[in-house]
């Protein structure tokens, strides 16, 4: 196929709820659509991820329209490309924003995926026909308010809770949600909060049976999360330690990590969260697939990853209604039971519903 045309549109969407991590509060959430067309005028979309500020990863939403625009797509436009896979290689001499590239990246597996008259899911080898999904729950403001929230995410049918910590707001909450839910499938993300100095207090996660204790130290590392697991029962899970297969294979060598986060965004694209799949497979380590507060498109290639085999875990890919009041797809995302049916339309296997995309659109560039 030969990329012909892309058109890059900026959102600017609002949440039903602030989202609160140990880093501080969002609720407007900005993005990037990316929609490329080949020689024959099907088209295929892609959702960025990175955030207005570099909280979770280095990059913004700024940085990702200067990647995309100045480099990424300058190196595709007008370029025959037989496999989405050849994606990352033509983007190797441009380091790291990972973010970035996986949007274009996306909206390339969507195209490739819908030329074959294939679902996504097909598309990268996926096999469930219904995935398991659990939620991720924000700091709240009180106890009751969290006690309450969880309540209602069991009732909806959600598979397990994760329960965002930070220093202060860990032990004691998590017993609470213990004491009112004896046998929820319950972990906790620190989003890096902690230290090694926090290790007594580390240690008595082990009295709470969680799944997994999600990136509890620096983002960067893998070699205190070793010392870490070592005294630990809970199993540790990484997040934003993971940015290839490489680092997957250096952090299970050094023991750092005994369940793996994967997020298509961080870690530069499908083809790359694919790699990382197939090797933690290999190993016998499960992963499960993360999200970053997406809107339906980014979404959708959530649920197409999730159907390989070894995702083992329920992810957070919770239903549309649980962040918009709109979202940007129809049908929009509903979780029925803790489950959500795969899509057996071609590629994404949702249209992209141009009517809300265009009332929450800032901004549009076409690349020809
Ligand atoms: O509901 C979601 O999309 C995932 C929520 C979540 O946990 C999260 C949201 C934003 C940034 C980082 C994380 C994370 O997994 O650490
Ligand atoms: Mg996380």
């Amino acid at each position: 196929m030969i990329i012909k045309k892309m058109n890059l549109r900026h959102l600017k969407m609002t949440m039903k709820n602030p989202f609160v991590t140990s880093f501080g509060s969002m609720q407007e959430k900005e993005f990037f659509l990316l929609e490329v067309f080949d020689e024959d005028g099907n088209s295929g979309w892609g959702e960025s991820a990175a955030f207005q500020a570099p909280w979770y990863t280095e990059e913004t939403v700024q940085t990702t329209l200067h990647m995309i625009r100045d480099f990424l797509i300058p190196l595709l436009l007008n370029k025959e490309i037989n496999h989405p896979d050849e994606v990352s290689e033509i983007f190797s001499p441009i380091r790291k924003n990972n973010m970035a590239k996986a949007t274009v990246e996306g909206a390339i597996w969507d195209l490739y995926a819908k030329r074959n008259k294939q679902s996504l899911a097909q598309a990268i080898g996926g096999v469930a026909k219904q995935i398991e999904v659990g939620i991720s729950i924000g700091i709240q403001t009180n106890t009751e308010k969290l006690l309450e929230v969880v309540h209602h995410y069991i009732e909806e049918g959600y598979k397990r809770i994760k329960l965002k910590i930070k220093p202060g707001y860990d032990i004691e909450v998590i017993q609470k949600l213990r004491d009112a839910f004896p046998e929820v499938p319950l972990m906790a993300d620190a989003n890096s909060a902690y230290t090694l100095q926090d290790i007594e207090l580390l240690k008595k996660l082990d009295d709470y049976h969680l799944l997994m204790i999600e990136q509890p130290l620096a983002s960067d590392d893998i070699v205190d999360h070793a010392k870490l697991q070592k005294m630990l029962n809970t199993p540790i899970c990484l997040d934003e330690s993971i940015l290839s297969v490489e680092d997957v294979r250096k952090a299970i060598e050094l023991g750092s990590t005994k369940v793996i986060n994967i997020k298509i965004a961080r870690v530069g694209g499908l083809t790359e969260a694919k790699k990382i799949h197939d090797y933690c497979m290999e190993k016998g380590i499960p992963v499960w697939c993360g999200g970053m507060l997406e809107a339906g498109i980014g979404r959708a290639h959530n649920i197409a990853l999730t159907t390989l085999p070894n995702f083992a875990l329920p992810g957070d890919t919770a239903g549309s209604s649980h962040y918009w009041e709109e979202d940007i797809i129809s049908p929009e995302i509903v979780v029925v039971d803790g489950y959500i049916e795969v899509p057996k339309g071609y590629g994404i296997g949702f249209e992209p519903n141009m009517e809300v995309i265009e009332r929450y659109m800032l901004n549009e560039i076409v690349f020809e």
